[in-house]
């Protein structure tokens, strides 16, 4: 997780021309579109360029489709330095940077008792305002559990509890996009409410880097280590971050063993479980796995299901209707967009951007072409003969016995899974489908999809066989 948005200090004056350009786009745009697409994007400083930083790259294009124009005639309004901008989603930057992130910031500490609204740059209403670099929206509340991650979800239940004789420290670590920093922040959130007393200091690795030098440069390592070392609970996000960057890794090494001596409590997140952290120091690398190393799986089909209706009611809430969407149409979003849970809000967020309350209305077609850029099997181009090749192999039959009249059920079931996956994972329409499957009518196709989407609710196995498919197909 990142965060510049609201709270850039005043003496970055992008940050101020940024502020200046949130406001106007906010009420231009409406609070839901700005809410969905603008509020989460962040940005940096990276050589003398100013780049936006979007958590996607669905953000990324919805922003160059319907904002970024815009953005550029108020850029150049509010920038009295006539700078230029750029656009990219975070792995983008991040695989062009190296992650160095300039601009600097304070570190984030956490005051439970004061939560003054910075000086400058005052954060919109609607965006998803911070506390200290905690995003109010990633609570415990909004934390849909499932078995992906119901070990970590208890684990930071009880970290957040302040109970004794727990693992110290305790690692969340999964692949990008999966709940790591929604679950370290609901544990800071929650931290901060059973025990107001206590001091807790939430920052990404990446922060922590940036203030390490910042503080380095002026000569304030000082200050920088009894910040850190006065906490009660210190969370770092994305630790991996730090792998390979000599000094800063060794200065985290000696917070967490301060820290750990004194019985402070260390929680972080990482893509990989510590050990496979290969470029980072062994020692540090050695006592991050000593600790509790705790992994979140990613998201099976039921718990994206869960998070889609989660993120619908409360897109809903923000966005003043009854938030509702066919079951077809969810299904659709749950088994298409299995890479990261960031990935299926982006597609939801997309949907609901722009039907609004309509979204209820939405038909599969509609749904479909209106996620069609976004859409994996669009750019690799998975074909009718792929799907057939792969759904025969996989019910150990030939490509010819799915073409074929054949109709007992060893055949007709398989067949019937093929043409569902034709119709999930290409664009084509249901009566070229048909024309595929040995010249058979639109009506057999949408027969067939129907019977598929109400046997996967029941059918275990076979809702294996056509996740495995779908994730064999997409490669
Ligand atoms: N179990 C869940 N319940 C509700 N929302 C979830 C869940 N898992 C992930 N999300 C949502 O998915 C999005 C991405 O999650 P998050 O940013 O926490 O991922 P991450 O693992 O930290 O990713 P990265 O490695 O890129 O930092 C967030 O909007 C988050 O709220």
């Amino acid at each position: 997780m990142t965060s510049m948005g609201g709270q850039m200090p005043s003496q970055t004056p992008a940050g101020a021309v940024w502020t200046k350009a949130c406001l106007a786009l906010r009420s231009e745009l409406g609070e839901a579109a700005f809410g969905s697409w603008l509020a989460q994007a962040s940005l940096r400083e990276v050589g003398g360029q100013l780049v936006l930083v979007t958590p996607t790259g669905v953000a990324r294009d919805w922003i160059r489709r319907n904002a970024w124009r815009r953005i550029g005639e108020l850029w150049a309004q509010h920038d009295p330095e006539g700078r230029s901008l750029d656009l990219k989603s975070r792995m983008e930057f991040e695989s062009e940077t190296g992650g160095m992130d300039i601009i600097a910031e304070a570190i984030e500490v956490m005051d439970p008792v004061s939560t003054d609204a910075p000086a400058i740059a005052p954060t919109p209403p609607t965006r998803p305002s911070r506390t200290a670099g905690l995003q109010e929206r990633f609570t415990f509340d909004s934390f849909v559990p499932g078995p992906a991650n119901e070990f970590a979800h208890a684990v930071a239940r009880r970290v957040a509890s302040w109970a004794d004789g727990h693992f110290n420290p305790v690692v969340f670590h999964s692949p990008y996009g999966f709940g790591k920093t929604h679950l370290l922040n609901a544990l800071a959130w929650e931290a901060m409410r059973a025990a107001p007393e206590k001091r807790v200091v939430y920052l990404t690795a990446e922060r922590f880097l940036s203030t390490f030098v910042r503080a380095v440069m002026d000569r304030q390592t000082a200050l920088f280590k009894d910040e850190l070392r006065a906490a009660d609970l210190l969370l770092i996000d994305d630790v991996h971050f730090v792998a390979g960057k000599q000094s800063t890794q060794e200065e985290l090494f000696h917070t967490l063993t301060a820290l750990m001596e004194d019985g402070r409590r260390v929680v972080f997140s990482a893509d990989r479980p510590p050990a496979a952290i290969t470029e980072m120091d062994a020692r540090l690398r050695s006592h991050l796995s000593a600790g509790l190393v705790c992994g979140i799986e990613p998201a099976d089909r039921g718990l994206r299901m869960g998070i889609l209706e989660r993120k619908l009611a409360s897109l809903g809430r923000q966005g003043g209707f009854i938030a509702q969407a066919r079951p077809d149409v969810l299904q659709f979003l749950a088994d298409r967009f299995t890479d990261s849970v960031r990935e299926l809000e982006g597609a939801l967020n997309t949907l609901v951007a722009r039907m609004g309350g309509e979204v209820g209305a939405l038909t599969l077609d509609e749904a479909q072409n209106i996620l069609r850029p976004h859409l994996r099997g669009a750019e690799k181009r998975i074909t009718i003969d792929d799907i057939q090749k792969a759904t025969a192999e996989h019910f150990g039959l030939r490509q010819a016995d799915l073409i074929s009249e054949r109709r007992n059920r060893s055949v007709a079931r398989p067949r019937q899974a093929a043409m569902w996956l034709a119709k999930q994972l290409t664009t084509r329409s249901l009566p070229d489908i048909g024309r595929r499957f040995g010249g058979r009518d639109h009506t057999t196709v949408l027969h067939a999809v129907r019977r598929i989407e109400a046997l996967k609710a029941e059918d275990a196995q076979l809702a294996r066989d056509l996740e495995a498919l779908t994730r064999k197909l997409r490669g």
